[in-house]
């Protein structure tokens, strides 16, 4: 084949992908149209009858052009899952306009290729307005921005596939004067970043945050003669190996490209599906339409009686509500005392909800309600 040939085929892939985009945007429109039937007619935004009945007609004719069943239903699951989070995402605009600014000022761990600065970008590229990013020294700089107003939302990880619960973060709710007001999920892929023609041999230091440290807890002890420094954000990491020699930081690649670092391992976390799960706060609490999947966050100190924690769990599984997590933390200052976080798929403007929140007050001392949000974990529908 001739270099002519060669480019003449990239031609007709380049126009073809082209035509793709402005099939996907035209998509994107007409499901725009949708959301508005389904708001005069206060229908869910998700129909996982019409998904999978979509799904399976497309694997059939795809199979039809010679398209295996597993690659239609990846592409068509990022599209369906675009649709929907988009929806939801104009619905919520919709429901609170004084959230709709020209310009939001978001606080997030770190700098370029954080991976908070990722899930930053994931979370408002389905939010019109343009982002103002505030790289922050530590979680605490985040709420602190938020409550006094420097920053319009912070974004924070709260949960890791590897390393569970950010306790940290966890801490700091109880006391930060901050709602939340959404979440995303981000995968993360920690690949060992250093400068161009140094190898895993020559590493003698690693730079990472603690989080990607305890995420990459295996592949580090296989490791012999390597010390490892601790630093406040995946962007001060690689800054630092990219000014010393024989040294490496744990990133993303993309965070590693942005500063010249080479990706010189990859796939270090202990899970191969690494995801962290980042909450999104803000001043003021966000009213959630009960169109789309909720959930509740709240702190709770139940009461120091035998069985109280069963009691005010009980007071969930009567109310027929989903807990999708359970944590206790301790009480600072207050030795063996304990809050417990729980999230709950619900809508606190749900009445059933109400109901069992003023259940809940009989075996608890306190309840704070630390938000009420879009849920971004949608559950992908299978077709056969
Ligand atoms: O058909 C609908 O009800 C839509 O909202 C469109 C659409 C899609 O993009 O195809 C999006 C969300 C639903 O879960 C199902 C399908």
């Amino acid at each position: 084949m001739t270099q002519d040939t060669l480019d003449a085929l990239r031609t007709e892939i380049n126009e073809i992908d082209s035509e793709l985009l402005v099939l996907l945007a035209k998509r994107r429109r007409i499901s725009h149209g949708v959301l508005e039937y389904k708001i005069n007619n206060n229908k869910p935004i998700r129909d996982e009858e019409r998904e999978l009945a979509l799904l399976e007609k497309l694997i059939r004719y795809g199979k039809s052009l010679g398209l295996d069943q597993f690659y239609i239903n990846n592409v068509f699951q990022v599209i369906l899952e675009d649709s929907v989070l988009n929806q939801q995402a104009l619905l919520q605009k919709s429901l609170n306009p004084d959230t709709v600014n020209d310009t939001h000022r978001v606080a997030y761990l770190g700098g370029q290729g954080s991976y908070s600065q990722l899930a930053c970008h994931k979370y408002f590229s389905r939010r019109p307005g343009k982002v103002v990013e505030m790289g922050c020294q530590s979680f605490e700089d985040i709420t602190n921005s938020v409550e006094k107003g420097k920053a319009d939302f912070g974004i924070l990880p709260i949960e890791n596939t590897s390393s569970g619960s950010i306790n940290e973060v966890f801490d700091l709710m109880q006391h930060a004067q901050v709602s939340i007001v959404g979440e995303v999920t981000h995968s993360v892929e920690h690949c060992l970043l250093a400068k161009s023609g140094i190898e895993l041999k020559d590493v003698k230091k690693i730079y990472a945050h603690p989080q990607p440290f305890a995420q990459c807890s295996r592949f580090l002890q296989s490791l012999a003669d390597v010390t490892h420094e601790t630093c406040d954000s995946t962007s001060s990491a690689i800054k630092a190996a990219a000014e010393c020699d024989q040294s490496a930081a744990i990133g993303s690649a993309q965070a590693g490209r942005s500063q010249g670092l080479e990706v010189i391992k990859s796939e270090l976390a202990n899970q191969a599906e690494n995801h962290s799960r980042f909450i999104v706060v803000a001043r003021k609490p966000l009213q959630v339409s009960t169109q789309i999947p909720t959930k509740t966050s709240l702190i709770m100190a139940t009461k120091q009686h035998v069985g109280s924690l069963a009691d005010a769990l009980m007071v969930f599984k009567e109310n027929s509500i989903n807990m999708t997590k359970l944590e206790s933390r301790p009480v600072p200052g207050n030795p063996w005392e304990e809050v417990f976080y729980v999230d709950l798929q619900a809508n606190i403007a749900d009445p059933q909800v109400q109901k069992a929140l003023e259940a809940l007050k009989e075996h608890t001392q306190t309840v704070r309600i630390l938000g009420c949000y879009q849920s971004e974990s949608l559950k992908a529908v299978e077709p056969i």
